[in-house]
């Protein structure tokens, strides 16, 4: 019988959701440590890591001959793993797309508005018991509504994002991708991201990570933003370059930043969390319990394909 390992204790829905195998869930919420993830290639037959644990070209080279065959990711983002290094070893990786997009798309969206509309900073000032009463030019943030929002990285993600920021705020779309798409809404692609930067109000973040998107956003397409532009990520943290982005925010050479993720998640540098013009989400975007649960049975589905003998559907 097969050996599964599940990396974190998930909704017994999902735990429970595979049949003729052996199940092992994993108690701990931590990353896999080094040692974890050499003993996890060694001794189970199929693994369903997620964000964190570090599936690097080293731990691979550890085990050269693993008994795992299978990485069914939790999630769709997998630049934790070296996919090459894995396939090289002999061990497919699946994700889970479609299951987290609405989900991630609402977080960019609650990052969006509460950028915008300073109200991170506005509950902070409620909380302090310093707020002295409303006035007519108190707290005056971006009004959303009918301004240019850029969008990079139009995948699944980016099109959610673009498609509420089109028909529920009326925004003119543009996005930056590597190639063009066909849309279901009106959009413009700009070929150079530093004119997306600099033409729009909102720009949102919504490549995958990993080495070829690593500090994408940086302080040239940074420098290029408008005064008063919000820079929003909900993709992965390296993916801009954050000392780069404090020093814009506390020059206020932008109007602020929403932040789900990080470049050194999970630390969040001081100066960051000093910024009353950043808005920091500890990685939400998925965080619901039946987006959870979606994701968990699709990466469950992954692993019975696997354990059936037969293609699991969601191979990166
Ligand atoms: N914050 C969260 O909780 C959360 C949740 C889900 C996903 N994510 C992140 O969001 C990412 C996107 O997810 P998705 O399902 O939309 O993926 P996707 O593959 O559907 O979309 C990614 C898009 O980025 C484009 N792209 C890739 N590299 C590029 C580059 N170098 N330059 C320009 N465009 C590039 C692709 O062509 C594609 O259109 C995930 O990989 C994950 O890292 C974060
Ligand atoms: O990539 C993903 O799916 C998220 O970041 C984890 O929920």
């Amino acid at each position: 019988m097969k050996k599964i390992l599940i990396a974190r204790p998930l909704p017994k829905e999902v735990t429970e959701a595979l049949k003729g195998c052996e199940v092992t869930v994993r108690e701990e919420t931590a990353p896999l440590s080094g040692e974890e993830m050499r003993a996890a290639l060694r001794d189970y037959d199929g693994v369903m890591p997620t964000l964190g644990d570090a599936f690097s070209a080293e731990v691979f080279a550890d085990v050269p001959e693993p008994r795992c065959k299978i990485l069914a990711n939790f999630g769709v983002g997998y630049n934790h793993i070296d996919a090459a290094a894995a396939r090289a070893a002999g061990v497919e990786v699946t994700n889970t797309p479609g299951a987290v997009t609405d989900a991630t798309a609402d977080v960019a969206m609650t990052l969006m508005l509460m950028s915008a509309r300073r109200a991170a900073e506005g509950e902070r000032l409620v909380r302090s018991g310093a707020w002295e009463g409303w006035h007519p030019t108190q707290m005056l943030g971006l009004h959303l509504t009918g301004k240019r929002v850029g969008i990079v990285g139009m995948g699944r993600i980016g099109q959610a994002i673009a498609r509420r920021c089109h028909y529920g705020f009326e925004m003119q779309v543009s996005y930056f991708n590597r190639s063009a798409k066909e849309l279901d809404f009106p959009a413009t692609r700009v070929e150079s991201l530093t004119a997306l930067a600099e033409a729009v109000d909102v720009l949102v973040v919504a490549v995958p990570g990993g080495g070829e998107t690593r500090h994408l956003i940086d302080e040239t397409v940074l420098g290029a933003m408008q005064p008063n532009a919000h820079l929003i990520n909900i993709a992965r943290g390296d993916v801009v370059q954050e000392a780069a982005l404090i020093e814009a925010l506390q020059a206020g050479r932008i109007g602020g930043a929403g932040l789900d993720v990080y470049e050194f998640e999970p630390q969040v540098p001081q100066a960051l969390r000093d910024l009353d013009n950043a808005v920091l989400l500890p990685h939400l975007g998925t965080a619901a319990h039946q987006v959870r649960v979606d994701m968990g049975l699709m990466a469950v589905a992954n692993l019975q394909a696997f354990v059936d003998g037969s293609t699991p559907p969601n191979r990166v």
